[in-house]
């Protein structure tokens, strides 16, 4: 599990922090006043990153954070001045990046750097370049930065590394590489991961300036000149790596149901189309509708019905954890059960419906049973809007009945 530390000795700003630390990470954070009480924290827990104060009363000369350095925890340090001297001996320390405390924006500059830091912990990244000592500066300075990365010698490696490897989310790539260089890497990889899936960052030498545009042009999301200073590094890879986070984010909210976590209509309707190219597999669409939830409602407030809802939805997820389920409208849900019969997908329903029966929800802080009508039908061999209606035309069928019940569309 991942855990920050912070070290600041003013009330005000660890204030400040504690507050957007509690907006931007959704992680355990400790806030330390002093070396001391640092040094108390880390013999307790393990940090994946501290963010310290460079002056503290009892650490005045940066101590701290040789300390959290000497201890392997990759460390931002939080400076209210800086020159040439404090900068080289940062850079010398090892620190992944300094921010200067001059304004309010510092401090929410410090905590998404921290965010985004978190989010590359272990995510992968690839350098290719030719050159060995490029490629081992390259991929020491993206490690500092949590990245977990690869390398290879020329375009050729490195595009088949991309090709096996989808989790690969950045690709630092030189111009000039023999077999093929990184203009037609760039290109090659863009016809099968999208900007917003893999960020590229190319590099040029210096006075190539032409290039960097055209590394744009092929589908690079950002470009390098070397030689490069090390902030101008962590910060393009930082910002290329929160843009992408930004699209994931957005996409994640778009397919996404914010009452209960679970997928949405326009996830559902998008992942089965996808599914109904596979002809060779047998997969059963059921609609699952509570009944008489408008009770719930009338009886005890719409903030309860959101509650079941939730309550629902979370026992859905228990019980069908292996297949796609989305709730689709109000208080109707989807659920894909793969490569699986007809027959079996009912048993497997009538089975969920009643253990439905059994489980006990709570409403206003009591406890409450409620039931379930599924419609089911195959998802095989047919449109999605024929499914659909098939399996909606089943579900009016369940109702008609007596409710608390499967139908089968045949
Ligand atoms: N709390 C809450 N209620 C919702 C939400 N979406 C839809 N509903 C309510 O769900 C109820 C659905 O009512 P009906 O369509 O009459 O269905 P029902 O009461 O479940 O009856 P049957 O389906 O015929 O068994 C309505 O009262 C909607 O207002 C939601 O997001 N939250």
């Amino acid at each position: 599990m991942q855990r920050v530390l912070v070290v600041e000795d003013s009330k005000v700003v660890q204030q400040v922090l504690r507050h957007l630390s509690s907006h931007y990470l959704d992680v355990v954070v400790d806030f330390a006043w002093s070396l001391e009480q640092c040094k108390g924290f880390i013999e307790q827990s393990n940090y994946t990153l501290a963010l310290v104060d460079l002056t503290l009363p009892d650490a005045m000369d940066g101590e701290v954070a040789k300390y959290t350095l000497a201890k392997n925890i990759p460390t931002v340090v939080l400076t209210s001045k800086i020159d040439e001297y404090i900068r080289q001996q940062m850079l010398e320390l090892g620190v992944i990046d300094y921010v200067i405390k001059d304004n309010r924006d510092s401090y929410h500059y410090a905590v998404k750097l921290v965010a985004q830091l978190l989010r590359n912990d272990g995510c992968k990244a690839l350098v290719a370049d030719d050159s060995a000592v490029s490629r081992a500066l390259m991929k020491g300075m993206l490690e500092k930065q949590l990245f977990s990365v690869s390398d290879a010698y020329d375009g050729e490696q490195a595009l088949q590394m991309l090709k096996e490897d989808p989790e690969i989310k950045l690709l630092l790539t030189d111009y000039a590489m023999p077999t093929m260089d990184g203009f037609e890497l760039v290109k090659a990889v863009r016809n099968f991961r999208g900007r917003d899936d893999l960020a590229i960052i190319g590099l040029s030498g210096a006075g190539k300036h032409g290039l960097s545009a055209r590394f744009i042009k092929y589908g690079a999301n950002d470009f390098l000149t070397k030689p490069f200073m090390n902030e101008e590094f962590h910060c393009r890879v930082m910002q290329t790596m929160e843009q992408l986070s930004l699209i994931a984010d957005i996409k994640e909210s778009a397919y996404r149901d914010h009452l209960t976590g679970l997928n949405n209509r326009r996830y559902f309707y998008q992942y089965a189309q996808r599914l109904l190219k596979n002809k060779n597999q047998t997969n059963v669409l059921a609609l699952l509708d509570i009944d008489f939830f408008k009770n719930i409602n009338d009886s005890f407030g719409h903030e309860a019905g959101d509650h079941a809802l939730k309550q629902v939805a979370g026992f859905l997820k228990s019980k069908f954890n292996d297949s796609a389920i989305a709730r689709i409208g109000g208080e109707e849900f989807a659920v894909v059960l793969n490569n699986t019969s007809i027959d079996e997908a009912e048993s497997l329903l009538n089975t969920f419906r009643e253990q439905l029966t059994q489980f006990e929800l709570t409403i206003a802080e009591q406890p409450y049973c409620l039931t379930v009508s599924i419609g089911c039908t195959s998802l095989h061999n047919v449109s999605l809007t024929s499914a659909m209606r098939s399996a909606d035309k089943a579900l009016y069928q369940a109702k008609q009945q007596q409710r608390n019940c499967v139908v089968t569309a045949i």
